[in-house]
């Protein structure tokens, strides 16, 4: 268990608080000063947590500390931090629950198939696209986090992290193909 992986561990503690500021604010009205107050609580554990996934894999490969633990606890603990917004945002109808059901199927998908493509004995690690759609994914989720927004903007800003999600997903599927056709 080396820092790299307890930062993904700890991205995924955060989930806890972060989902309890987020449920606070959305449950009272969305410009009352304690609903913005909880807003930025929210934000900036969520931030906060985005902050390690850049810092995990830049110590990884600084202090060459890349484990197969740390290439499937990575994207695993990006997956339970976004989804967990994007649930919680659904739940108070904030964004359109086909985003994140579509969401929640590509990354169900892509972990299930690094698993079975690991029990091959190959280790697929985040991509350059997968990397982008988690960063786009953040960026997106921060602001509607942090800013009232309308529920049409709130999911126009999803629109890119959404195609990057379809379409970085595409690409591993095709990875996993070729590993398993081998
Ligand atoms: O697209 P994935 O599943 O490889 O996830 C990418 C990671 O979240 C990048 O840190």
């Amino acid at each position: 268990m080396n820092l790299p992986n307890k930062l993904a561990i700890l991205r995924i503690i955060l989930v806890i608080p972060f989902v309890i500021f987020l449920s606070l604010a959305l449950e009272v009205s969305d410009n009352t000063a304690v609903s913005m107050t909880m807003r930025v609580f929210a934000a900036i554990i969520f931030v906060g947590a985005s902050i390690t996934d850049y810092y995990d894999g830049k110590i990884a490969r600084k202090y060459n500390l890349i484990t197969n633990l740390g290439k499937l606890l990575d994207p695993l603990a990006d997956k339970i931090l976004v989804i967990s917004a994007l649930v919680t945002l659904a739940k108070f109808s904030q964004i359109s629950l086909w985003f994140v059901i579509v969401i929640i199927f590509r990354e169900l998908m892509i972990t299930g198939l690094r698993s079975i493509v690991a029990a091959e004995g190959v280790v697929i690690a985040a991509e350059s696209l997968g990397k982008w759609k988690t960063a786009t994914q953040m960026i997106a989720l921060t602001l509607i986090i942090l800013i009232p927004f309308s529920f049409t903007i709130n999911n126009i800003l999803l629109l890119t992290p959404l195609i990057l999600t379809v379409v970085s997903g595409v690409e591993y599927v095709i990875k996993c193909k070729n590993v398993l056709n081998k």
